[in-house]
């Protein structure tokens, strides 16, 4: 198998005196679509803020491969929670979906004919071409969240942070939404992907990482979701109620 795009090295994360996440060891591979499982808490948004650089570590590492450049970061694109954003700026779907490459294009150079097909296409794969003149905060839920996967795909970064698409998305917005997300790690990009719907992340995840304050497995679907390790996702912290005694 080749070198991983990132992967972490005994990855912990406090809050304070809360361990929001002990030890976690994941790695992401071009060509991965993979989805991070686990109950409300888990620090699943920790681990993939940690990986974004919006979380500092407490220990451990977050590494990139070299071929990533000396700036891995610009080689990734996050796409946080919808409920986090500010949806009152008074910009349309065009604008937001243009703001994805502005990490390309860098903020003092005007964006291009290339940039704009590339927002056009990115808009049209998301199904939302016919919105792009709309304020974003005339959009519903589900048509933001597909603005927000067009964002991301207009980046045409290496790899792919989600959290949390498939909240508040339709059946058919889902099932477009992961459809799109495979496609993009098929064509060799590495995606990873947080997500409750168990059922979307075996169906369409090559792999999946189950969380619940440490990592409790990860594997291909069939691996992964065993009674046991189910169980020890969901019904009990691994760290139970202690907090770090540092
Ligand atoms: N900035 C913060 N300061 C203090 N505690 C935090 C902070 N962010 C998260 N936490 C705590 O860390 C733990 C993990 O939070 P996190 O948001 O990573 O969980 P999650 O698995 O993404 O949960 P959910 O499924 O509810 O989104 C929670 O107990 C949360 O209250």
């Amino acid at each position: 198998m080749t070198d991983p795009l990132l992967h972490t090295h005994d990855l912990t994360v406090q809050y304070g005196t809360h361990v929001a996440l002990h030890s976690a060891n994941i790695a992401l591979h071009a060509g991965d679509f993979v989805a991070v499982i686990g109950p409300n808490g888990a620090g699943k948004s920790t681990l993939l803020k940690s990986l974004v650089g919006l979380t500092t570590p407490t220990s451990g590492q977050v590494r990139f491969a070299p071929s990533l450049g000396p700036r891995p970061q610009d080689a990734l694109a996050y796409v946080p929670q919808q409920q986090t954003l500010d949806w009152t700026f008074p910009v349309t779907a065009w604008d937001t979906v243009m703001m994805g490459r502005t990490g390309r294009v860098g903020w003092l150079r005007w964006p291009g004919h290339r940039d704009r097909e590339i927002v056009r296409d990115a808009l049209d794969r998301a199904g939302v071409l016919d919105l792009a003149g709309r304020h974003i905060g005339a959009l519903s839920g589900g048509q933001r969240q597909r603005v927000l996967l067009a964002r991301m795909l207009a980046r045409q970064a290496d790899l792919l942070l989600l959290d949390e698409p498939l909240t508040g998305v339709d059946a058919g917005t889902g099932e477009r939404l992961m459809a799109l997300m495979q496609a993009e790690a098929r064509a060799g990009r590495a995606v990873l992907m947080v997500t409750h719907d168990l059922d979307a992340a075996a169906a369409w995840c090559d792999r999946l990482i189950l969380v619940n304050r440490t990592v409790i497995a990860q594997g291909t679907p069939a691996q992964v979701y065993t009674p046991e390790n189910v169980q020890a996702t969901f019904t009990h912290s691994m760290l139970g109620h202690t907090h770090a005694s540092a």
